[in-house]
């Protein structure tokens, strides 16, 4: 990898390049609320919620943050924070009630009410297509395991461009395809709560089918750059023996987005495991790798932490901070590395890892962005009206500066998104996982920029991390 130069660092400061693209990103089920406002159609998360037992505390989207009425104040929140560009994503049965055909005016209405207000604002949209809120009527169809859902995605991609595609400045098509498939119809945990594996190699293939026809209808209906999210894992074996296992967990989770993107096949290490290869499950038809393959302005990453995995013992027991995870493979979490509110480890030199291992070597020259990264604590407001979350501050100066390094390796990172804006609804932990920036009093709506809100503002201000 090229070593690229330019004036990376002072004396008491990490500086990132100019024109470096700082950002906050949110997801509409996570915020708005309005579940059923002016005219929008019930989504999987809306039937998943309100499903008994699925959610921390029984909690649900119904309200969130009231960004569907409040999100002027997260806009002043984002000038406040000073961040070039805000990541939202549309509620696809906002803006299509059964996913399909009609088209709901007031849901358009709603986004370009957001969008303009962005733009007015200074900030850059960057609209994520969908972010896991499927139409229920789609999931009574059969959601991702149907392939018809390719068409039916590239025709709301179209809507959406059409109506928003003068003012967006880059379109994302899917958050995280690994976690709607493997969570939402392989393990269940997310909606629509399917546990087939079957499934959910269906699903992995006609995601990314999607994703292809998406690109074709906003290239042609929007001049702004086009790509996707991935949440790729980095998996650090424990012990040789452990690294094969590594490598597979890396082909089911990376591989079977990366390989098809930019090499138009599925990952060999995957040949004839037809419960993780779309190939080997007999899903590909002839065409289909010219339409994943459609060409990318950028790629997105998510992460958040690595994972470790060990060999599980000969007794079959895990021992202190083993999770067994296969038939013989347990997960770690290593001593003295600190773990979130979310029991992921904190160990940032894991996203330099992963940029200069995983990503380049893939994305070569293409931009990368970092479409999220962040971390969850247990917030509390103190007498003064403080939130001072110094974990969530270590946390995303040492990210920062792994990024930074990556840079300095060459990797092209163009841009970061801190998750999230705001604390909102964490998806099957419902609303006691805090993520934000900002504080959100549920109970109020009150918005209250943390502490790491502050040293963020402070750091997008300078375009550098201070030693
Ligand atoms: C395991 O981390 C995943 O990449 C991931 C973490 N997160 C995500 N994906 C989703 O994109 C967000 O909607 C979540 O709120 C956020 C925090 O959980």
């Amino acid at each position: 990898m090229p070593r690229r130069y330019f004036p990376m660092s002072t004396d008491d400061q990490l500086r990132f390049p100019d024109g470096f693209l700082w950002g906050a990103a949110t997801a509409a089920y996570q915020i708005e609320g309005g579940a059923d406002a002016e005219g929008k159609g019930p989504s999987i998360w809306d039937t998943f919620s309100h499903t008994p037992g699925k959610v921390f505390h029984g909690d649900n989207g119904d309200v969130a943050c009231d960004s569907f009425h409040r999100y002027g104040e997260d806009i002043a929140l984002l000038k406040r924070l000073g961040v070039g560009s805000y990541r939202l994503s549309l509620s696809w049965p906002r803006i299509q009630p059964t996913g399909r055909g009609e088209v709901n005016a007031k849901g358009l209405d709603y986004y370009n009410r957001v969008i303009d207000g962005l733009v007015e604002a200074g900030i850059e949209p960057s609209v994520t297509l969908y972010h896991w809120d499927l139409p229920q009527a789609l999931q009574d169809a059969g959601g991702w395991a149907n392939r018809d859902i390719a068409d039916w995605f590239g025709e709301f991609a179209a809507i959406a461009g059409e109506a928003f595609g003068d003012r967006v400045s880059r379109w994302i098509t899917l958050n995280e395809p690994w976690v709607v498939a493997h969570v939402g119809y392989r393990d269940g945990r997310h909606a629509p709560g399917i546990q087939d594996p079957a499934l959910a190699v269906a699903a992995n293939h006609h995601l990314l089918l999607a994703h292809g026809n998406a690109v074709s209808a906003l290239r042609a209906s929007s001049a702004a750059p086009v790509g996707i999210t991935l949440n790729l894992t980095v998996e650090r074996p424990v012990t040789p023996e452990a690294a094969a296992h590594a490598a597979v967990l890396e082909a089911r989770q990376n591989g079977v987005y990366l390989d098809p993107i930019f090499h138009g096949r599925y990952p060999e290490l995957l040949d004839g495991d037809a419960s993780f290869s779309p190939a080997a499950a007999g899903h590909v038809r002839d065409g289909d790798f010219e339409i994943i393959g459609a060409p990318l302005d950028f790629l997105g990453v998510n992460f958040y932490a690595p994972h470790y995995v060990g060999m599980l013992h000969a007794d079959g027991e895990p021992r202190r901070g083993e999770t067994v995870t296969g038939p013989d493979t347990v997960s770690i979490q290593p001593d003295g590395l600190p773990i979130t509110a979310m029991n992921w480890l904190v160990e940032p030199g894991s996203i330099r890892e992963l940029l200069t291992r995983i990503v380049a070597p893939v994305t070569g020259a293409l931009p990368v962005y970092i479409t999220e990264n962040g971390s969850s604590w247990h917030d509390y407001v103190t007498q003064d009206g403080q939130v001072n979350d110094l974990e969530r501050i270590a946390y995303l100066r040492g990210h920062l500066a792994a990024v930074h390094g990556a840079i300095a390796d060459g990797v092209p990172v163009k841009g970061y998104f801190a998750w999230s804006l705001l604390d909102n609804f964490e998806w099957a932990e419902g609303y006691a996982k805090r993520f934000g920036l900002v504080y959100v009093d549920f109970a109020t709506q009150e918005r209250l920029l943390k502490r790491s809100g502050e040293v963020y503002a402070s750091i997008v201000a300078a375009n550098a991390l201070p030693k």
